[in-house]
Parts: C-alpha cells; sequence; structure tokens
C-alpha cells in the first residue's frame, strides 16, 4: 500500500522479527474449501466500537479489522455467525444492540447481513439453518446474558451448538475469560485464531520477545499505577524508555523536584524511585522529560507555559512535554529499530496541550517510513495518532486496548490459550 507516494508500509515478511512469527495457535488460514464449505462457523469478533447519540459509529476501525476473516470464511463457501459484544450491558439494554453495526458491516462486506435479535435460542437456531452458503448472520451482543461474564458453561455450550467450528478474532476481548472467547472452545472443534487475532500477536509479542534492537517503548498516560506491570515488564526487554504523561511528575516528585498541582500518585512515590533504580541496573536508557508545558488550570482555555521540569511554581499543573523534550525523545527514537508506544504525552484532548503527543506521532509515522518497526498499543494513543492523520503510516495499530496492555505486562490471554494449538508442518 502506498502512503502518500513516499511512505510504503512494510510487508508482513519484513516484520518477521527474525523468523518468530507467534505460529503457535492454529491459524483460520489452515482450514481450506474443503474443511469450510457449507459449514456454520462461529466467529468471536470484537465490534465493542464507540457510538454516539444517534448509534452512529463514531470510528468504525474494529469493524475495518473483521473484515479479512469474514471475508476469507464467505469466500470458501462457510455460513457465518458473528457473535460480539457492545459496552457493558447489566441485561438486555437497547442502546448496546448490535443492530447500527449491520449497515457498516454489510456495507464492507458486500452482502447483506442477517441481524438476530438475540444470541441463543429457538429463533436464532431457525436463523443460523437458513444463511446460505457465504452468508452471514449477526447476532445480538452476548452480555445481554449475564452468564456470558461469568463463563457459565451451560451458556457457552448453547452457543457453541449454533456452530461447526470456532473461530476467534477478537482480540481485543482475549484477555476476558469469557463464555464467547473461551468457555465456547471447550465444546467446539476446531477452535482457531482469525487473522486480526494473529496478526496482533505477531506484532505484540513479536516485539517485546524478538526486538529488532535498539528497541525503545514510550510510556505515558494520566497514572503511574495503572501502568507498573507495564513498565516493569518492558524494563527487562527495552534499551530504552522514555515517560511522558500524567505519570512523569510521580517521578519527578520521587527524586525531589516541585510539581505544583500536577498530577502525582503520593502512595507510589516508593515505586517510581525503584523503577528509576531498575532501570539503572538493567542498563536502560530510561529519559524523562526535561521541560513541560504548564497550565493554571485543568482547562482547554488555560493559560500556560513552557518552564523546566525541575521546578513547577505552585498553583500551576503540568499538561504537556515541552519543546526541548520533544527534541530530546525524537533523537533518542533516531537510533532505534522498533518502538512500541502505550499512553499519550499530555492531555491531547486539549489543543493546548496535544503537541508533544502530536510530535510524537509524527516521529513515529517518519521513523515508521525509514525502516523501524512502530506499534501503537491501543486506547487512548491509538485515539491520539487517529487524530493526527496517521494511523496509516504505522506498522501496527493495536485493536485492543486492556488486551495489548496485559500481552505488554507478560500476561496471557485466556481467549488465546484456549484456542487449539498450531499443528507442526510437517518436515
Ligand atoms: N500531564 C497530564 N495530566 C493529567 N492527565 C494527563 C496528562 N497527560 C496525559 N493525561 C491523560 O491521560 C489520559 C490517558 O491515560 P490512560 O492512563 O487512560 O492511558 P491509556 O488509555 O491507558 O493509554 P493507552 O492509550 O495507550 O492505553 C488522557 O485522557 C490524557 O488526557
Ligand atoms: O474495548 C475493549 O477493551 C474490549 O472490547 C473489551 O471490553 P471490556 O473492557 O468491556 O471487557
Amino acid at each position: 500500500m502506498l502512503l502518500d507516494g513516499i511512505c510504503q508500509k512494510l510487508s508482513q515478511s519484513q516484520l518477521d522479527f527474525g523468523g518468530l512469527l507467534m505460529a503457535t495457535k492454529r491459524s483460520v488460514g489452515d482450514l481450506k474449501e474443503a474443511d469450510l464449505k457449507g459449514k456454520r462457523v462461529f466467529v468471536r469478533v470484537d465490534l465493542n466500537v464507540p457510538l454516539d447519540e444517534n448509534s452512529k459509529i463514531t470510528d468504525d476501525t474494529r469493524v475495518r479489522a473483521a473484515v479479512p476473516t469474514i471475508k476469507y470464511l464467505m469466500g470458501h463457501g462457510a455460513r457465518v455467525i458473528l457473535a460480539s459484544h457492545l459496552g457493558r450491558p447489566k441485561g438486555v439494554t437497547p442502546k448496546f444492540s448490535l443492530k447500527p453495526l449491520v449497515p457498516r458491516l454489510s456495507e464492507l462486506l458486500g452482502v447483506k447481513v442477517e441481524m438476530a435479535n438475540d444470541c441463543i435460542g429457538e429463533e436464532v437456531e431457525k436463523m443460523v439453518a437458513a444463511i446460505p452458503e457465504g452468508g452471514v448472520l449477526l447476532l445480538e451482543n452476548v452480555r445481554f446474558y449475564k452468564e456470558e461474564e461469568k463463563n457459565d458453561p451451560e451458556f457457552a455450550k448453547k452457543l457453541a451448538s449454533l456452530g461447526d467450528l470456532y473461530v476467534n478474532d477478537a482480540f481485543g476481548t482475549a484477555h476476558r475469560a469469557h463464555a464467547s472467547t473461551e468457555g465456547v472452545t471447550k465444546f467446539l472443534k476446531p477452535s482457531v485464531a482469525g487473522f486480526l487475532m494473529q496478526k496482533e500477536l505477531d506484532y505484540l509479542v513479536g516485539a517485546v520477545s524478538n526486538p529488532k534492537r535498539p528497541f525503545a517503548a514510550i510510556v505515558g498516560g494520566s497514572k503511574v499505577s495503572s501502568k507498573i506491570g507495564v513498565i516493569e515488564s518492558l524494563l527487562e526487554k527495552v534499551d530504552i524508555l522514555l515517560l511522558g504523561g500524567g505519570m512523569m511528575f510521580t517521578f519527578y516528585q520521587a527524586q525531589g523536584h516541585s510539581v505544583g498541582s500536577s498530577l502525582v500518585e503520593e502512595d507510589k512515590l516508593d515505586l517510581a524511585t525503584s523503577l528509576l533504580e531498575k532501570a539503572k541496573s538493567k542498563g536502560v536508557s530510561l529519559l524523562l522529560p526535561t521541560d513541560v508545558i504548564i497550565a493554571d488550570k485543568f482547562a482547554a482555555d488555560a493559560n500556560s507555559k513552557v518552564v523546566p521540569a525541575s521546578g513547577i511554581a505552585d498553583g500551576w499543573m503540568g499538561l504537556d512535554i515541552g519543546p526541548d523534550s520533544i527534541k530530546t525523545f525524537s533523537e533518542a527514537l533516531d537510533t532505534t529499530k522498533t518502538v512500541i508506544w502505550n499512553g499519550p504525552m499530555g492531555v491531547f484532548e486539549f489543543e493546548k496541550f496535544a503537541a508533544g503527543t502530536e510530535e510524537i506521532a509524527k516521529k513515529l509515522a517518519d521513523l515508521s517510513c525509514k525502516g523501524v518497526i512502530t506499534i501503537i498499543g491501543g486506547g487512548d494513543s491509538v485515539a491520539a495518532v487517529e487524530k493526527a492523520g496517521l494511523a496509516e503510516k504505522m506498522s501496527h495499530i493495536s485493536t485492543g486496548g486492556g488486551a495489548s496492555l496485559e500481552l505488554l505486562e507478560g500476561k496471557s490471554l485466556p481467549g488465546v490459550l484456549a484456542l487449539d494449538d498450531a499443528i507442526p508442518a510437517a518436515l
């Protein structure tokens, strides 16, 4: 795919992290026409997309990401059953219905996607029986049943009874051991990974287990407490660690600097000190911003100025990294071959404090074009990269917020573990 005529996205083979693709789980690509033609394939996708007050999809990234697996199944004559959650409903809640997804799915797939009013039961069974080869039926939100999140075996069995085989392509929900992501695999074989699931694992696991070095991580976001696991795990792997976002002030305070009314987690000061020591003992080059943009209130129209990070006056709070820090971070990133980014550098939702995040996004887009592997780890950093219009330029943008964080923390994902192991290729 050509980007701006200059930056070409790296091909899969170039991203092979030294031959270590995460090929440990059986893939939907191993299933051919003979395995799929006429078969009812139960596919767990993550269609948990943001909707506005008129139920209009405001970001269809997850819908588009689900398409390759569905199209592959359709193209091989399967009868496709799609299951997903949307939001966190307590019981049947119309505003969490998956119905608004039907038009966009139909458009992207080039077929009329049918929609069931439920995800189990007789009516659904009848609709499943009527799916033609290459046709697609979307089930209603699986979380309308509390049994979904409880991973209730009876509920999982009912879901499983709808299909002949199972594909999990819901990377974004792979950290949840729910009936449609984990329980169902006990009753439905084969249970294989979809293309999106595989791609996410290839990048995220590949990057941290066998990165092209130098390997840098950029960690930001609001709180140290939500990123402790990630920082600790990354300190074992990276050569360079750049810290920004609200969490940096806990590090500054731990070093004795005045931080004004910036965000600080008082109970994490010792932890911040020990992370700094750990970085030193591991030989990791840990960089904190040298200057910050401060504001006189937490608001889009706050008065602001750039000051050295070592001294923020009372009544002021740091809301972004400053120009010197952007320069230092950029220079450090210039030396790298792999970069993973999780969490914005500042309050990017306010234009005045978005520069740090935007400049880092631009830097990564630029590095991507030069062959550096750039991975954006989900959540707000993805939103920031998209806001800057640079998503297409990155090597990989994860569709999973919580799931990508857990992977980076070194945790295993129940939705992945439950899938069949890959069948070793014959010698
Ligand atoms: N200096 C700061 N002070 C207060 N809030 C900040 C600051 N810098 C960033 N933030 C806020 O942090 C929030 C994102 O932090 P959070 O820890 O939720 O990240 P996340 O969503 O987990 O990150 P990721 O996006 O990669 O998963 C943003 O809403 C942003 O406004
Ligand atoms: O958006 C997500 O992170 C996934 O869809 C999982 O949703 P959940 O956090 O409600 O389980």
